[in-house]
């Protein structure tokens, strides 16, 4: 009888203990996103969840503001609900923000329970939470992202903010089309979003979807900033930018892959086809900072959470007109090492 035989080990190391492969990475420049399952096992996923659930539990909604945080298209002007102190102090903070339909009209009355009734948790998660630290900057994952940060260019990868985004059933809000460095601008856009699907997303529950290739055609031509509004309050508006031929052209090692390139018709919003992004609870996907995307409502029965956190290059410049900010200056941003 032949010797049983035994299966040799792959041959095709597992990308996230050697970072991103040749193949993610050539996928992340050329696409503006790449799509990378199996980051996070399920028991990890399965605790993240829980830690949430204890989050919307346990805060309290006696002193709390009512912030709503809009995600419908209030892409032209300042928005009076978002520029409040509440949303603009929340840097360093882990703070609560409600669904645009969480309230009965006129009335700060609840239309479900709160934790229900969240649209996202934000922006300090990675420094208050130490599951949250876990999966950003600290012990091997946190390893792991320096590693993929340095592999994606960045000289000193400086992570910024981090939220979970609910998108509970039934009442989740859209997310209208936008790129990333509009939020968290720097003088030369270098913005990169780590998303991680916490549930299954799917077109059912508003999963993301992409314009492939935008961000190699949709320089970043406006961001928001901190406001004075009417009346004197601080609050937020969008800045139109100066779009150079130096905009787009991060991060670095991309640069000779633009050379000789044929000057792209410029992308706009409103002609470009999105393409979905659905995947199981546990993926990652790396999105570029000039990137398209967008995610529709989730009127399903099923929820779709996910965490995410973004990082910009320490060595460009992040300026205080930018609407997140934190105590110490932009030089407190949160390291990303070890890669
Ligand atoms: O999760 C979503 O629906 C949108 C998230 C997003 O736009 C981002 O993380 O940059
Ligand atoms: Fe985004």
């Amino acid at each position: 009888m032949p010797p049983s035989r035994v299966a040799s080990p792959p041959t095709d190391p597992q990308p996230l203990t050697n970072g991103l492969t040749p193949k993610q990475l050539q996928q992340f420049h050329t696409d503006g996103y790449v799509i990378i399952p199996d980051y996070l096992d399920q028991s990890r996923c399965t605790a993240l969840l829980s830690t949430i659930s204890t989050l919307l539990h346990d805060f309290p909604l006696k002193d709390h503001p009512m912030t709503k945080f809009s995600t419908g298209s209030s892409s032209s002007s300042s928005s009076a609900h978002v520029g409040d102190t509440y949303f603009l102090t929340s840097g360093d903070q882990v703070r609560f923000f409600f669904e645009e339909d969480a309230f009965s009209q006129h009335s700060p009355v609840l239309t479900r329970p709160k934790e229900r009734a969240i649209n996202k948790i934000g922006h300090a998660l990675h420094t208050h939470i130490p599951a949250f630290a876990a999966i950003s900057h600290t012990g091997p994952t946190g390893q792991l992202n320096a590693k993929m940060a340095s592999q994606l260019g960045f000289h000193d990868p400086r992570l910024l903010q981090s939220m979970v985004i609910c998108k509970q059933p039934e009442i989740g809000g859209a997310v209208p089309p936008h790129q990333d460095s509009t939020f968290l601008y720097t003088r030369r856009p270098s913005a990169v979003g780590f998303w991680i699907a916490l549930e299954d997303a799917t077109a059912e529950n508003g999963c993301l979807s992409f314009a492939r290739g935008s961000h190699r055609r949709t320089p970043v031509s406006r961001r928001f900033v901190r406001a004075t509004e009417e009346g004197g309050g601080e609050g937020t508006a969008f800045e139109d930018v100066e779009v150079g031929d130096e905009a787009a052209r991060w991060p670095r090692g991309f640069e000779h892959e633009r050379e000789g390139e044929e000057k792209e018709k410029q992308g706009s919003e409103a002609e470009e086809e999105y393409e979905l992004g659905e995947v199981n609870a546990g993926t990652l996907v790396l999105i570029h900072g000039n990137l398209l995307h967008k995610s529709e409502k989730n009127p399903s029965q099923k929820g779709r959470m996910i965490y995410t956190f973004h990082v910009i290059e320490g060595e460009e410049q992040y300026d205080e007109k930018n609407w997140l900010q934190i105590p110490g200056g932009p030089e407190a941003f949160t390291k990303l090492e070890g890669g």
